[in-house]
C-alpha cells in the first residue's frame, strides 16, 4: 500500500527507472570517470604527475584528440601567462640556479599557465604520463572539461583518427618558455608548449605565442598548420642561439661556419624552432639553423622536435643522436636544428665539444 494515499503512476515510475539509468550511464562513460581519477593523482616534486597506466576507453588514445587538447591547452595557459604579464604583478622567484649559474625563474604566469594545461590534459587523458615543467599542486586540483570539439583546420588535415595505447604516450608541457625574457618584458620570445611522444619518439608538437595569438601545430604523418620556408642557407647560415644560456655558443658557431655566419641571440626554445619554419608572425626573426650547447630540458624542446620533424626536419644532439623524450628531464649533448638541409654533413662539421672544451 502506498503511505498517506499516493498512487504510484506505473508509467512514471518507468520515466523514472530511465532517467536513473541514463544518469548511471553517464556516470560510467566517462563524464565523471575525469574528475574521479583525478583523486588519485599522484604529483612529484619539482613537476611532473604520473596517472595511470590504462585509458579508461580500454588502454587507447587517439592522437588527433590529443592534439585539439593540446592546441587548447596551449591556447588556454597563453591566456594566463597574458593576464599576468599584464597585470604587472609576476611574483618572480628564483627556483636555484643553472648547472653555469644562471637565475632559473619563476613566476606566477609560469605556475597558472601550468595548472591550466596540466589539469586540461589530465582531465582528458587521466591516463597517460605527463611531465611539466612546474609543480603541480594535488591540493589546488581544477577540472577542465574539454568539449570533444577538434577544430576545423585539424580535421581537415589529421582525417582519421589515430589510436595508439595510453601506455606509449608521454606528454611534456613547458607552461611559459622564456621565462627569463618575460620577466624582461620582452614579450616576442614568450610561447606556451606541449608536446607528445610515443615511446620516446616525438609525434606531435604545439607551440603558441600568447601575445601575438600564434599557433603552430603538426603531427608526424598526420599533417601541420605551418610549413618550411622554401630556402635556406647553409653556406653561411643565421644562427639562433640562446641569449641567456648561451655557454660557448657563439665560439662553436663560428669556428664550425666561418666569420661571416651571423648569430641572432633569442629566448625560448620554441621561439628559435619557429624561426626556422616560414611563421606569418611579424614579431618572429628567421634564421637558418639552431644551435644550443648547455644542458636543456625536454619540456623546452619536445615540441619543437616534434615539428620539425613533422616537416621534415630534424633536432638531435650536436653528435646527431636522435632525443628519447621518456626517462630523464634533461638532454647533455647540445642541439642541432634544422629543416631541408643536410643535417648528418652539420653534424660532421661540428666540433666535438668533449674535446673542444666547448660545453
Ligand atoms: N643550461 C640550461 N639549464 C637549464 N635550463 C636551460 C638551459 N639552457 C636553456 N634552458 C631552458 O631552455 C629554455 C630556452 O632557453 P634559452 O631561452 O636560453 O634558449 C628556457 O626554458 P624556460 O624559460 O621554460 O625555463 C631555459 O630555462
Ligand atoms: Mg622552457
Amino acid at each position: 500500500m502506498a503511505p498517506m494515499g499516493i498512487r504510484l503512476s506505473p508509467l512514471g515510475v518507468a520515466v523514472f527507472c530511465l532517467l536513473g539509468l541514463g544518469v548511471l550511464y553517464h556516470l560510467y562513460s566517462g563524464f565523471l570517470a575525469g574528475r574521479f581519477s583525478l583523486f588519485g593523482l599522484s604529483s612529484e616534486p619539482g613537476g611532473g604527475a604520473a596517472g595511470p597506466a590504462a585509458a579508461a576507453d580500454g588502454g587507447t588514445v587517439d592522437l588527433r584528440e590529443m592534439l585539439a587538447v593540446s592546441v587548447l591547452a596551449a591556447v588556454r595557459g597563453g591566456d594566463e601567462v597574458r593576464r599576468v604579464r599584464e597585470s604587472n604583478v609576476l611574483h618572480e622567484k628564483s627556483k636555484g640556479k643553472t648547472r653555469e649559474g644562471a637565475e632559473d625563474k619563476m613566476t606566477s604566469g609560469d605556475v597558472l599557465s601550468n595548472r591550466k594545461m596540466f589539469y586540461l590534459l589530465k582531465t582528458a587523458f587521466p591516463s597517460v604520463q605527463i611531465n611539466t615543467e612546474e609543480h603541480v599542486d594535488a591540493a589546488d586540483q581544477e577540472v577542465i572539461l574539454w568539449d570533444h570539439k577538434i577544430p576545423e583546420d585539424i580535421l581537415k588535415e589529421v582525417t582519421t583518427p589515430k589510436e595508439v595505447p595510453a601506455e606509449s604516450v608521454t606528454v611534456w608541457i613547458d607552461p611559459l618558455d622564456a621565462t627569463q625574457e618575460y620577466t624582461e618584458d620582452l614579450r616576442k620570445y614568450v610561447t606556451t608548449m606541449v608536446c607528445v611522444a610515443v615511446n620516446g619518439k616525438p609525434v606531435l608538437g604545439v607551440i603558441h605565442k600568447p601575445f601575438s595569438e600564434y599557433t603552430a601545430w603538426a603531427m608526424v604523418d598526420g599533417g601541420s598548420n605551418v610549413k618550411a620556408r622554401s630556402s635556406y642557407n647553409e653556406k653561411t647560415p643565421r644562427i639562433v642561439v640562446s641569449r641567456s644560456h648561451s655557454g660557448m655558443v657563439r665560439q662553436v658557431a663560428l669556428q664550425t661556419f666561418g666569420n661571416q655566419t651571423t648569430i641572432i641571440p633569442a629566448g625560448g626554445a620554441g621561439y628559435k624552432v619557429l624561426a626556422l619554419l616560414d611563421v606569418p608572425d611579424k614579431s618572429q626573426e628567421k634564421a637558418d639553423l639552431y644551435i644550443h650547447v648547455t644542458y636543456i630540458k625536454k619540456w623546452d624542446i619536445c615540441a619543437g622536435n616534434a615539428i620539425l620533424k613533422a616537416l621534415g626536419g630534424h633536432m638531435t644532439t650536436l653528435s646527431g643522436e636522435e632525443i628519447s623524450y621518456t626517462g630523464s628531464d634533461g638532454i647533455e649533448g647540445g642541439l642541432l636544428a634544422s629543416i631541408r638541409m643536410n643535417h648528418q654533413a652539420l653534424v660532421r662539421k661540428l666540433p666535438d665539444l668533449e674535446k673542444t672544451g666547448h660545453k
